[in-house]
């Protein structure tokens, strides 16, 4: 007789979601305390470092031991600025607290699961593209029951894939810079019995209209980067208690860069006395940058005195055509052309304003370095509420028109320098440099706080 192993015989699609979900929650209850404890401490523990390990844990942990504290967090590269906010996160914790946190940066969903979590990027990517798609998955996504049983099957579908994901580190602490990155954890923590033992808070990295999958009631605590953003999270109903705004974490290279604005030039191979204008489009070079670069060509030469009023600097992240095509054209003025630069505070700290998308990472970078800003894009949705946040606060303007760009960077170089500084003056009075400090400090409070066996969590209904 021949025996049909599950794994061969071609299932279902339902049957298979049936299967994986029954087996899911086998796993354990929720309510199970035995079950609680041990699943955590003892089946990643011991599954994954052995049972001695765990002994000696537990034996410091008597004594009384100060240990160091593992903190997990979940992040997407769709876009570059969910990775920048947790570089950010990470680089001040070492800051603030030296050894005392093992910070780690993880896309679990593309490393344990499978489709569609773990091709976020491209899919991301491809519906941004034709932006008619991503407002329709953007807005249809928005009521809770839709997102919701969207994510719900998900998290179902890939509970243990998931679960290891998360624990293989056993961190103490997970933060989530995503949006997509609350309810799926938070219901596998809890299926498995673990969202006692682990603090988890969101970090939001949208400055306005973000969209309602950032809220989630479980978490300990939510960090909104606006007063609008804070307002949004009050309305979809979490507590005050959970919410704190402090601003859009940003890497602590930042702040400490802008002082030495010569000697980046210098470093950077930039004329120290022509002004200089940085354009770019989010780490995928996103926006219209060529076109643009190619009208600042022409706006900032004067060409009756036949030598240039600025310079330029193009950064076109991951956009390698962009880059290969802006370096083939011929230019008047003096220009730089780089790809992808993991040293952003330098090429804003050496320049005098900015064109961009209205990516968030790059707005809350820029107002730290005092660039006015020129936002000549936006994604719909979550990028559209920023252009009034720079806007209305006299940082920066809109357009989307190349021409206009470009005549607005060749006028602030010549006749309107006093709009330029008083627009600098703006972004600086709006700049949160001390964010991602306020942040980790509030965490390690969190931290301390559980140490202490004061309960941080905020238990949940699905
Ligand atoms: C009746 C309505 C039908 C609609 C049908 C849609 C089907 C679902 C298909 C797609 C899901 C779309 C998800 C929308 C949620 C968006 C949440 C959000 O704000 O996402 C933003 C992030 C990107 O981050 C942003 O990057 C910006 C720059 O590029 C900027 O920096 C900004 O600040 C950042 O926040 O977007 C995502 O990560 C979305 C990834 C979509 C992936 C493609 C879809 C399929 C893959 C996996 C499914 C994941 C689960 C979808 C859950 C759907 C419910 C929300
Ligand atoms: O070559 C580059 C281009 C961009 N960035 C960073 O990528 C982030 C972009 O985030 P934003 O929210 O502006 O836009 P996104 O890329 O998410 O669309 C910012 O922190 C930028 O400093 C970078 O480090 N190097």
């Amino acid at each position: 007789m021949k025996v049909v192993s599950p794994r061969t015989r071609s299932d279902s699609i339902t049957e298979k979601v049936f299967r994986r979900v029954s087996s899911n929650f086998n796993i354990s209850t929720v309510d199970d305390h035995d079950h609680y404890t041990s699943s955590y401490s003892g089946k990643v523990s011991m599954k994954k470092r052995g049972f001695n390990e765990k002994e000696e844990v537990m034996e410091m942990e008597q004594m009384g031991a100060e240990r160091i504290k593992t903190v997990l967090i979940l992040m997407s590269d769709t876009g570059g600025g969910h990775r920048a906010s947790a570089e950010a996160i990470r680089d001040a914790f070492k800051i603030e607290f030296g050894d005392d946190y093992r910070i780690i940066i993880k896309d679990v969903w593309k490393e344990y699961t499978g489709w569609p979590l773990n091709d976020m990027e491209r899919q991301y990517k491809f519906m941004v593209k034709h932006v008619g798609l991503w407002s329709v998955a953007f807005h249809g996504t928005s009521p809770k029951w839709i997102h919701k049983s969207y994510l719900s099957a998900l998290a179902a579908y890939y509970a243990k894939e998931i679960e290891t994901g998360l624990m293989e580190y056993k961190p103490d602490i997970i933060i989530s810079v995503h949006p997509l990155m609350q309810h799926i954890p938070l219901w596998v923590m809890k299926w498995q019995g673990l969202h006692k033992k682990v603090i988890f808070v969101t970090v939001i990295t949208d400055l306005n209209t973000c969209h309602r999958t950032w809220f989630h009631h479980g978490v300990s605590r939510c960090y909104c980067p606006s007063k609008e953003v804070a307002k949004r999270a009050l309305v979809d109903g979490l507590d005050d208690s959970q919410i704190r705004v402090f601003g859009l974490p940003v890497r602590p290279s930042f702040p400490r860069t802008i002082i030495y604005k010569d000697e980046l030039r210098k470093e950077l191979e930039i004329d120290l006395n022509l002004p200089a204008v940085l354009l770019m489009g989010g780490g995928e070079g996103m926006g219209p940058v060529q076109k643009t670069a190619i009208a600042l060509g022409d706006s900032l030469y004067n060409s009756k005195e036949k030598k240039p009023i600025g310079q330029l600097i193009v950064i076109c992240g991951r956009n390698k055509t962009l880059t290969s095509a802006l370096a083939s054209h011929e230019w008047k003025i003096p220009i730089k052309v780089r790809g992808f630069e993991t040293q952003m505070e330098k090429w804003m700290g050496a320049c005098d304003c900015i064109i961009t998308k209205a990516g968030p990472g790059t707005i809350a970078e820029a107002l730290i370095c005092g660039l006015p800003i020129i936002l000549n894009d936006y994604i719909p949705g979550q990028e559209k509420g920023n252009v009034p946040y720079v806007v209305d606060n006299g940082a920066g303007v809109f357009t989307r028109s190349p021409k206009q760009t470009a005549k607005i960077v060749a006028d602030w170089f010549s006749n309107n320098k006093e709009e330029l500084k008083k627009m600098s003056e703006n972004a600086l009075k709006l700049a949160q440099p001390e964010a991602v400090f306020d942040i980790v400090k509030d965490i390690h409070h969190l931290s301390q706080q559980q140490q202490q066996r004061i309960p941080v969590f905020n238990d949940f209904s699905y």
